[in-house]
């Protein structure tokens, strides 16, 4: 029989993940949406994109977002940050924490962040020594780790060796992207025993998108490894601008109800969860994208 964890720790990254690849909502819709996330009991929220506008138009109002929150205490709210001049404008933002973003796949790492994953390293380690000198937080994330859009089949080394560098470099959790959402349950668990052999499995966090459905199976296949932080997105926001026909992250509203059925404590409550998905999928004039917000509302 499978041990699970007790508790799992949601880092929750539809204001994020799911809005930069959602068509533009207001700036004072994303500060209704995080205030309503935090209320919920979501303790960790993706709040923010530092990156070029003209890459990522609809995160241009990050540092808004971040002065316009009622910050709850608890809560953390952090920001991406490609580059230094990223990391400079969440500091001004005052982000609690930030997020650097690499990837297991060459192409992929060009057409996201316009350079190799070895430049990417070398982009990081301004990054990673500023931060440091101020104590903030950073967190790494790998895409492309059950594959990529461009070239297919990743290596499960590329992927631990990729996990490894930005935790020496000193990330303080690495996220594990199935960026398109591809992964199946045996992939998937088999991906994050290699990592788990160079990365501490209690630094690893899933980073599952639903494109084909996948994703709470795989989370399932994986949540005995010992791992036991999920990233997911609220109303199942999102996919990934330079990931075409990648769909959102799991939706959090499935993910916690699948938890709780489990016994595995979060902290949210998930009438309240379904109601801040209900509220911005309102504001993006469809519905949303769980499963669960949707059978609750009926
Ligand atoms: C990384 C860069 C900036 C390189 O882009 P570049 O063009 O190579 O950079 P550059 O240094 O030559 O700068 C070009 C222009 O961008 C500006 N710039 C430069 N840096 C910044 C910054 N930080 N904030 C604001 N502006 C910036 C800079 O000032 C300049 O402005 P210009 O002189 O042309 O007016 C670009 O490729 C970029 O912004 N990419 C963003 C890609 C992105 O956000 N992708 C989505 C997030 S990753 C993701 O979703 C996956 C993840 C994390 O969820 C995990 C998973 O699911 O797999």
């Amino acid at each position: 029989m499978a041990v699970y964890p007790n508790k799992v720790s949601i880092f929750e990254v539809g204001a994020r993940d799911g809005l930069q690849n959602e068509k533009p909502v207001t700036t004072k819709d994303k500060i209704v949406l995080i205030e309503d996330l935090a209320a919920a009991g979501l303790t960790r929220i993706e709040a923010a994109s530092f990156v070029s506008p003209k890459w990522v138009p609809q995160m241009a109002d990050s540092a808004d977002v971040l002065a316009g929150i009622a910050r709850h205490e608890g809560v953390t709210y952090s920001a991406l940050t490609p580059n230094l001049k990223g990391l400079e404008l969440a500091l001004d933002a005052n982000s609690d924490e930030v997020a650097i973003f690499g990837a297991a796949s060459e192409s992929f790492s060009q057409k996201n962040i316009n350079c190799s994953i070895a430049e990417s390293i070398e982009r990081f380690a301004p990054v990673m020594e500023l931060a440091k000198a101020k104590n903030v937080p950073v967190r790494g994330y790998v895409s492309c780790t059950l594959g990529c859009p461009y070239e297919g089949e990743i290596a499960v080394s590329e992927v631990a060796r990729v996990s490894e560098l930005l935790y020496k470099m000193g990330c303080y959790e690495i996220s594990l992207g199935d960026t398109i959402g591809v992964g199946t349950p045996h992939k998937a668990r088999k991906m994050v025993e290699a990592v788990a052999e160079v990365v501490p499995i209690d630094k690893l966090a899933l980073h599952f998108h639903d494109t084909y459905g996948q994703a709470l199976a795989n989370i399932l296949a994986c949540l005995d490894t010992g791992v036991s932080v999920i990233d997911s997105s609220v109303a199942g926001l999102g996919g990934c601008p330079y990931a075409k026909g990648a769909s959102g992250n799991l939706a959090t509203e499935d993910l916690v109800y699948m938890l709780h059925g489990l016994g595995i404590e979060t902290g949210i409550d998930l009438n309240k969860l379904a109601t801040a998905g209900n509220k911005i999928s309102q504001a993006l004039g469809r519905g949303s994208g769980s499963k669960v917000a949707r059978a609750l509302s009926e």
